[in-house]
C-alpha cells in the first residue's frame, strides 16, 4: 500500500478534467464542487489538525457497516463543514480531513495512497452529475467510486435490530433548530461566513435523502424510494404523510444584511431550464443534486443578495447533501415492494451484478416524453390523433358534453326522470310533428343522455315511442347482448318499459359516448358531397380532390367493423343494425356498432319457439350490410347503393382503390357457394391489419404518455392542497404556536417563496416552472437548501427541502389528528 498525500492533486485534476469534458452541461457545477473539495482537503492538510473525537467516531462506523467506504468521508462534499468552521466544535456528522483518513480499511490507521499505476475508473464518472459527490480513490482496485456517507445511517448504529426500524416515521418530538435563530457575527467578513445554529440536541448535521438508508445498507431497510409499479401508494406517502426523520436539526440562519451577497443560484452552478413549461425538460438528476437554490429562485432574493459568491467556498459549505451509492460491495440493490399493514415499503435486494453503481431518483418527476413519442411522425394518410393539445381539447369537450343538462321546467317534453335515470338531455333534434320513424327500427325513436341513479354514470337512453308489448322469449337475446363486451360495440345495459313520457314506451339503455356522431352524419350528410360529380372524375385529379376517402381510413373502418361482427357472430348473435346511422364514431376514426339488441326485441319473430332460429340468416344479412357500408364509404355517398348506379359504383372503386377493396365489396355483396364468414375477410385485409395494430398501439403509447404527465400533476395538486390546508388557518389566527412560529411559519415563508415573489421592479414574478420545481424538491425532500425571506425582508432562513418536507408532513399530520380528534 503506497502512501497517498494531498500533493498528488494531479490525479484529481485529471478526474476533474475528464468529468468536465464528459458532461459539458454539468461542467460548471462539477468543477466548482470538486475544486472546493480539493481546496478544503488541502486546507485541512495544511492545518494538520488532530482528529476530533467525533471524527474518530465517524471512522468507527466502518465497523458496523462494511459497505461504507471510509474514503467517502474524506470527499463528502455536502456536509456542512469546512476549514472556515474549524473553530467550531465538529459534530459527529462532520467529516475528517482527507489526510487523516484511513483508506486501508482499518479505522484510525495511517493514510494510504492507491496502488501505483492505478487509473481512474471511467464508469464512476456518470455518477458525478447526479449526486454531485466527488469520486473517491479506491485503494483496492485503483478505481474511483462515488463517495457515500450518511453518519446517522441506521445501519451505522451498533445495534443491529435498530436498523430494522422504519426510518421515515415522522418524529414529532424533535425540535426544529431553524427556529433558534442566531445573529451573525460582527466580524468584517461575517457575511461571508454563515454560522450554524447549534441544535438544541446533539444531533449531527446530516441531510437526509429518501431511500438512502436502504440503498446503502446491504440489509433490507425500508425505503421510500419509489417503485414504478406502486405509484399510487408512493404518491400518498411522498406527499407528506410519511416523512423520513431527518436528523438534521440544525439550520443556517443569516441576517438580511444587504452586504450578504449570497445569490440564490450561486451554490452549485445549477442552471434551471429556460422554459417556463411545467413539463420542462428537467432531468431527474437536477432534482437529486445537492445544490443550494437554483438560479430560478427568488428574484427578490437575487436582487437583495446579488453579489459575487458564485462558487464561494463558504457558501458551498451551506449546501449539504448525500448522494446515493449502491456500489458498496459491488452489489446492485433492486427495490422490492412489500405490503406491511397498509403501508408499502420498498426494500432493496442484492443481485449478483458485480461492480454496478446505480443512482435511484430521490423523487417523483415527469421525465419528459420518451423518444418514441417525441419524434413520432405522422404517416401519410394515417388518421392523425397524436397531438397532445388536440387530445386535451377533445377530452375537455367530451366532459362538457357529458355534463350538459336541460331545464325540465322550461322544456316539459323532457321528463325529470325515467325509471332509474335522471337529468335527461336529448341527443337529437325532435320536431314537434310529424314525428319521423327511424329507417332502421320502423318506430319513432328518441335518444337521450341520462344519468343513472345507481352509479351516477351517463348512458344513452333510447325511447321507442308507443311500444308496449314485449315478448318475454326475446329476453334471452337481451341477456346475451348484455354480456357481450367488445371495443367496437356499444354495450346494451338494460331494457325496460316506462310511462314517464306520458305513454307506453320501451326504453333501451346503452353506454354513452360523449361527442359521438353517426357514420352517416360524418361522411354522408355533407350537402357538398355530390355523388354525381364523383362519377365524372376522369382520373386526372387525386382521390382527395375527387371527394373520396383515403383507402387507409376505409380499411381502418373495415378492420373495426369486421372485428365487432366476428365477436357478435361468435357469440351466437346477429347485429341486424349495421347501417351508417347505427355506427357511431368518436375522435378521428374510432367506430362502434350502436343500438345492438333493439331489433331482437322490436322485430322478434315469435313463430318459432327458439328465439335464435333466424340468427344464421341474420348473420348473412350482416355481411351484406357490411358490403353496402364499405361500398358507400368507397364512393363516399349513400347514392352509390341505388340498384341503378351499383355497377357504376363498382367501377368507381376499381378506378380509385386497390383490388383488395374491390374484391372485399364483391365478396360481401354477391351470393357465395358457402355462407359468408367474417374470417374469410381476413386474407383481403392482409398486412393492412398490422398497420391498424401499429396505429392503435402508437395511440396507446401517446395516451399513456399523457397519463404520465397527469400522474405528476395529481401529485403536485395534492401537495398544494395540503399546503393550503396548513397555511394561515383563520381559527388559529395569529396564535404564536401556529402560523407565525414553528413549522407553520416556515411553510408560510415557503408559500411566499413559491407564489409571491416579485421582480426587481416589484412586479409579480410568475413562473409555473419555478413552482413545479420547488414542489418537486419539497416532495423529494432533497438536501438542497433554500433561502426563505421574512415578509419584512429583515431575516433570511436557510433551510433544506428535507427539513421543509419534515415540517410539512408534521403539520399536516397534526391537522389530521385534530380533525379526527385522536
Ligand atoms: N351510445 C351513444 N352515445 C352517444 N351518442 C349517441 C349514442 N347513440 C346515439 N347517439 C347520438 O344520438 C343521435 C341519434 O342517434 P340515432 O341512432 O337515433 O341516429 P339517427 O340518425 O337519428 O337514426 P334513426 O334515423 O334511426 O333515428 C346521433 O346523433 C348519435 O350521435
Amino acid at each position: 500500500m503506497v502512501e497517498y498525500t494531498n500533493d498528488d492533486a494531479k490525479i484529481f485534476d485529471h478526474i476533474n478534467n475528464v468529468l468536465v469534458g464528459e458532461f459539458p452541461s454539468f461542467g460548471i457545477a462539477k468543477e466548482s464542487k470538486f475544486q472546493q473539495l480539493m481546496q478544503r482537503n488541502q486546507s485541512y492538510d495544511a492545518s494538520q489538525q488532530p482528529l476530533h473525537a467525533s471524527q474518530s467516531e465517524m471512522l468507527n462506523y466502518n465497523k458496523y457497516d462494511t459497505s461504507l467506504s471510509v474514503e467517502a468521508k474524506a470527499f463528502q462534499p455536502s456536509i456542512a463543514v469546512g476549514n472556515q468552521f474549524s473553530q467550531q466544535a465538529p459534530m459527529p456528522g462532520i467529516l475528517p480531513p482527507f489526510a487523516n483518513l484511513d483508506i486501508s480499511g482499518s479505522s484510525g490507521g495511517p493514510t494510504a495512497r492507491p496502488p501505483m499505476g492505478s487509473q481512474p475508473n471511467p464508469s464512476a464518472h456518470e455518477f458525478i452529475p447526479r449526486n454531485m459527490s466527488a469520486p473517491v480513490l479506491n485503494p483496492h482496485n485503483g478505481g474511483f467510486s462515488i463517495p457515500e456517507f450518511i453518519p446517522n445511517h441506521p445501519m451505522a448504529r451498533p445495534n443491529g435490530p435498530q436498523a430494522q426500524t422504519p426510518s421515515f416515521i415522522p418524529t414529532t418530538q424533535q425540535p426544529t433548530s431553524y427556529l433558534m435563530q442566531q445573529t451573525i457575527a460582527t466580524a468584517p467578513d461575517a457575511h461571508m461566513r454563515p454560522q450554524h445554529v447549534q441544535s438544541s440536541t446533539s444531533s449531527p448535521i446530516v441531510d437526509y435523502i429518501p431511500g438512502a438508508a436502504s440503498l446503502l445498507s446491504g440489509n433490507h431497510m425500508p425505503s421510500p424510494v419509489p417503485g414504478p409499479a406502486l405509484e399510487p401508494k408512493l404518491s400518498a406517502s411522498s406527499s407528506g404523510f410519511a416523512s423520513p426523520p431527518s436528523q438534521n436539526n440544525s439550520s443556517t440562519y443569516y441576517t438580511a444584511d444587504s452586504s450578504t451577497s449570497h445569490t440564490a443560484g450561486s451554490h452549485g452552478g445549477f442552471t434551471t431550464p429556460g422554459t417556463s413549461s411545467p413539463y420542462s425538460r428537467q432531468t431527474v438528476d437536477s432534482l437529486s443534486t445537492n445544490h443550494t437554490t437554483p438560479d430560478r429562485s427568488s428574484p427578490l432574493l437575487s436582487r437583495r443578495l446579488a453579489g459575487t459568491h458564485r462558487g464561494s467556498p463558504s457558501l458551498a459549505q451551506v449546501s449539504t447533501g448525500v448522494g446515493v451509492n449502491m456500489s458498496d460491495a459491488g452489489m446492485l440493490q433492486q427495490p422490492v415492494a412489500q405490503e406491511n399493514g397498509g403501508t408499502t415499503y420498498f426494500y432493496t435486494q442484492k443481485s449478483n451484478q458485480q461492480g454496478m453503481s446505480v443512482v435511484m431518483p430521490p423523487c417523483h418527476v415527469f421525465p419528459g416524453s420518451p423518444p418514441s413519442i417525441e419524434y413520432m411522425s405522422l404517416k401519410a394518410n394515417a388518421p392523425s390523433f397524436f397531438m397532445a393539445n388536440e387530445l386535451r381539447q377533445a377530452i375537455m369537450h367530451k366532459h362538457s358534453l357529458t355534463m350538459l343538462t336541460v331545464d325540465t321546467e322550461q322544456d316539459p317534453s323532457v321528463p325529470a326522470e325515467v325509471d332509474n335515470y335522471h337529468s335527461l338531455f336529448p341527443l337529437e333534434y325532435t320536431p314537434e310533428a310529424p314525428l319521423q320513424k327511424s329507417g332502421t327500427f320502423r318506430y319513432v325513436t328518441t335518444c337521450y343522455k341520462a344519468i343513472k341513479y345507481k352509479d351516477g354514470l351517463p348512458y344513452c337512453v333510447r325511447r321507442i315511442h308507443g311500444f308496449r308489448q314485449v315478448n318475454e322469449k326475446c329476453m334471452v337475446l337481451v341477456d346475451m347482448w348484455k354480456k357481450l363486451q367488445h371495443s367496437n360495440v356499444v354495450q346494451l345495459r338494460e331494457v325496460f318499459t316506462s310511462k314517464a313520457f306520458g305513454e307506453h314506451s320501451l326504453i333501451f339503455a346503452h353506454d354513452y359516448y360523449a361527442g359521438a356522431e353517426t357514420l352517416m352524419a360524418r361522411h354522408f350528410q355533407n350537402p357538398n358531397n355530390n355523388y354525381a360529380s364523383k362519377t365524372k372524375w376522369n382520373g386526372g385529379t387525386t382521390r382527395q380532390n375527387a371527394g373520396l376517402l383515403p383507402e387507409s381510413l376505409i380499411w381502418t373502418y373495415v378492420v373495426q367493423l369486421t372485428s365487432a361482427l366476428r365477436c357478435i357472430h361468435m357469440a351466437g348473435l346477429a347485429c341486424r343494425v349495421l347501417d351508417p346511422t347505427k355506427v357511431i364514431i368518436t375522435d378521428k376514426s374510432r367506430l362502434r356498432i350502436n343500438s345492438v339488441g333493439i331489433l331482437d326485441v322490436l322485430a322478434y319473430d315469435n313463430s318459432h319457439a327458439n328465439p335464435r332460429a333466424h340468427i344464421q340468416q341474420y348473420q348473412q344479412d350482416d355481411m351484406v350490410s357490411l358490403g353496402k357500408v364499405v361500398l358507400a364509404l368507397a364512393c363516399n355517398s349513400m347514392s352509390a347503393l341505388n340498384p341503378d348506379t351499383l355497377q357504376r359504383s363498382i367501377e368507381l372503386v376499381v378506378m380509385n382503390y386497390s383490388s383488395d377493396l374491390k374484391n372485399l365489396i364483391l365478396y360481401l355483396l354477391t351470393p357465395q357457394q358457402r355462407p359468408h364468414n367474417v374470417n374469410d375477410i381476413m386474407p383481403m385485409i392482409g398486412a393492412r391489419f398490422y398497420m391498424q395494430l401499429d396505429a392503435a398501439m402508437m395511440r396507446a403509447d401517446v395516451i399513456e404518455n399523457e397519463l404520465a404527465k397527469e400522474v405528476e400533476n395529481g401529485r403536485l395538486f395534492r401537495m398544494l392542497g395540503k399546503l393550503g390546508v396548513i397555511n394561515e388557518r383563520p381559527e388559529f389566527g395569529m396564535e404564536p404556536a401556529w402560523s407565525e412560529t414553528g413549522d407553520r411559519y416556515l411553510l408560510k415563508l415557503f408559500r411566499d417563496h413559491l407564489f409571491h415573489q416579485v421582480t426587481e421592479t416589484g412586479a409579480p414574478w410568475v413562473d409555473l416552472a419555478h413552482i413545479v420545481q420547488c414542489l418537486n424538491k419539497l416532495d423529494a425532500g432533497v438536501p438542497e437548501k433554500v433561502c426563505l425571506m421574512s415578509r419584512d425582508e429583515q431575516n433570511v432562513l436557510v433551510v433544506s427541502y428535507a427539513e421543509l418536507k419534515k415540517a410539512f408532513s408534521k403539520c399536516f399530520n397534526e391537522l389530521l389528528v385534530n380533525n379526527t380528534g385522536v
